[in-house]
This record gives C-alpha cells, structure tokens and sequence, in this order.
C-alpha cells in the first residue's frame, strides 16, 4: 500500500516536471507545436507502422532531451549565479545535446516526408493538367 502510494507520488512529480517544462520553456512550446504538426501530416499521409515508430523515438527523444536540459540548466543556477567558465561549458554541452539530436530529427523528418509530399504534389499536378 505504501509502495503503491509512493509511486503515484513520483508520477505526480513528474507530471508535475513535464508541466514545468512546458510552462517556463520556450524551446519545448516549439518543440510540441512541431511535434503536432508532424503527427498532423502523418496521419494525413498515412505513413508505415514503421514510419511511425520512428518518428515517435525522435519526438520521444527531443522532447526528453529537452526536458533534461532544462534540469540542467536549473541545477547550475542553483550552484552559482556568477559567470563561471564550467557553469557555461555545463550549460553548452546540456544545449549542444539538445541542438545534435533536433538536427538529426530534421534529417529523419524530410527522409519520411519527402517521398509523401513529392506524390502529393505530382497527384495535384495531374489533377491541374
Ligand atoms: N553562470 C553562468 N556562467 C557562465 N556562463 C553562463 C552562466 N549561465 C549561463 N551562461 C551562458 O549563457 C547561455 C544561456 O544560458 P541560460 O541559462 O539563459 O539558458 P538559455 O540558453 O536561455 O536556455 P533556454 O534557451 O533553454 O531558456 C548558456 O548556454 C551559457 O553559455
């Protein structure tokens, strides 16, 4: 009963940091608009189970990487509020995750999309001849 209770508790508080996130970080409201526009234009294209799974680990990953960077971000202020050259370092190498992993999730976008919008605009030129 305690174990059960105990774990609610840590699913409220980590509830409670995907609503921190979202709340007080501008790079995560660009994240999730982004990542509604592509599950938009998934199920309209209707891409591949496979398709799918992929494009899931990716939002999956930024949003988590994100997350994450954030607790980083707010871990070294805790420590200092002065210019330090390791705060900086600590804070760049957090932002250079984030910044790696969104690159390659653009290079993963245009290769599931490309072939879908390169057949949604040949139909629609069909249609115009
Ligand atoms: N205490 C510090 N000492 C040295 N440099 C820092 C320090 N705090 C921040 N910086 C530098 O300023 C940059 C911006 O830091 P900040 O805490 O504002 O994060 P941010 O980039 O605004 O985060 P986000 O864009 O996710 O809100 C860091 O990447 C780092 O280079």
């Amino acid at each position: 009963m305690m174990h059960g209770k105990r774990f609610v508790a840590s699913v409220l508080y980590a509830l409670n940091g995907i609503r921190l996130a979202v709340c007080n970080e501008r790079n995560m409201r660009i994240h999730l608009v982004a990542m509604i526009a592509v599950i938009v234009a998934a199920t309209v294209f209707r891409i591949t189970k496979t398709e799918w799974l992929v494009l899931l680990l990716t939002i999956g990953a930024v949003i988590s990487l994100e997350i994450v960077n954030s607790a980083i971000e707010r871990t070294i202020d805790l420590v200092t509020d002065e210019y330090r050259p390791l705060a900086k370092e600590a804070k760049d190498l957090a932002a250079g995750a984030v910044l790696f992993f969104a690159f390659l999730s653009i290079i993963i976008g245009i290769s599931i999309f490309l072939p879908y919008l390169y057949v949604f605009f040949k139909n629609s030129l069909h249609f115009h001849k």
